[in-house]
C-alpha cells in the first residue's frame, strides 16, 4: 500500500463526492465512512473503484462475532484497501471479522487490511473516564486495545498520532497505525480532541494518516492536499 493520506470523504451524496474527486487529476487515497456509504448504499464503492482511487471503508463494526462475520464476508467483494472494527466489540468478534473478510475474499483481490479503532480521536482522557469508567491514561485504554488487535491477527489500529509510538515499539513496526485527528495548523480542531499536524503525525509514529475537513472545507482543496502531503512527506 502506498502512504499517501487518506482523504475523508465525509459528503451526503455522490454528486458532492464526484466534484470533489475531479479537481484532483491523480488516483488518490480515499476514506468513505458511514455518511457516504449509508446514504448512497455499496454503488459508492463501484463509482469510486472505478475511478482508480484506493478505499480506506470506514464502517467501524461492533456487534456480536456472528453478525460481523456475515458483514465482513460480504464486505469482502470489494478490492479495498483497509476496513475497520472497533476493538471494543472484543476478541472473539475481531477474530470472526477475519474469518469473514479471509472467507469471501474473492482469489483475484488484494488481501484488505484489517484495523480496529481503539479510543476515537474525538475521546478526551475525562470523557473515556466519566462515560466509559475505565480508570487508566489514555495511553494505557488504546495500547490495550492494540495488543487485544494484534492477538486477535488484525493489521492495526486507529489510534490518535499521541499514541502511535507507543504502539509502533509495543506491537512492532509492521503493526499499522492508522491516525485521524490531523490539522494543518491554522485549522479548527472541531469535535476532534487528539489531534496534530501531518509532519508531527510522522514524527510519533504513525503509518498512514486520514484527513477530512483539513481538505474537504478549505477554501482550495488541491493546495491543501499538496501542503499535508508536504509535511507528511509521502
Ligand atoms: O476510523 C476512523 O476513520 C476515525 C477514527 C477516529 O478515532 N477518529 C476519526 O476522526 N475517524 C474518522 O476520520 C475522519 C476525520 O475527519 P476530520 O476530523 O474532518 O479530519 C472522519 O471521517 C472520522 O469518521
Amino acid at each position: 500500500m502506498n502512504q499517501k493520506p487518506f482523504i475523508a470523504l465525509d459528503f451526503p451524496t455522490w454528486k458532492d463526492t464526484s466534484s470533489f474527486l475531479e479537481l484532483f487529476d491523480e488516483s488518490l487515497n480515499v476514506k468513505v465512512g458511514m455518511e457516504l456509504y449509508l446514504q448512497n448504499g455499496p454503488v459508492i464503492i463501484e463509482n469510486i473503484l472505478n475511478k482508480n482511487h484506493r478505499i480506506f471503508l470506514d464502517l467501524k463494526l461492533h456487534d456480536i462475532p456472528n453478525t460481523v462475520y456475515g458483514a465482513m464476508k460480504g464486505l469482502a467483494q470489494y478490492d479495498l484497501e483497509l476496513l475497520n472494527v472497533h476493538a471494543a466489540g472484543g476478541k472473539a468478534m475481531m477474530e470472526k471479522a477475519l474469518e469473514g473478510l479471509d472467507a469471501g475474499r474473492p482469489a483475484n483481490h488484494n488481501c484488505t487490511k484489517l484495523i480496529a479503532v481503539t479510543q476515537l480521536t474525538s475521546t478526551s482522557e475525562k470523557q473515556m473516564r466519566d462515560e466509559q469508567l475505565i480508570a487508566r491514561s489514555i495511553n494505557d485504554s488504546v495500547l490495550h486495545y492494540a495488543s487485544l488487535a494484534k492477538q486477535s491477527g488484525l493489521d492495526g489500529v486507529v489510534c490518535s498520532p499521541h499514541e502511535a509510538m507507543l504502539i509502533k515499539e509495543h506491537c512492532g513496526e509492521d503493526f499499522l497505525r492508522v491516525t485521524p485527528g490531523i490539522r494543518l495548523s491554522d485549522d479548527e480542531k472541531g469535535d476532534q480532541q487528539r489531534i496534530t499536524t501531518p509532519e508531527k503525525a510522522r514524527e510519533m509514529g504513525a503509518s498512514l494518516i486520514v484527513v477530512g475537513r483539513s481538505i474537504t472545507k478549505a477554501e482550495n482543496p488541491q493546495l491543501a492536499y499538496e501542503q499535508v502531503v508536504k509535511e507528511w512527506g509521502a
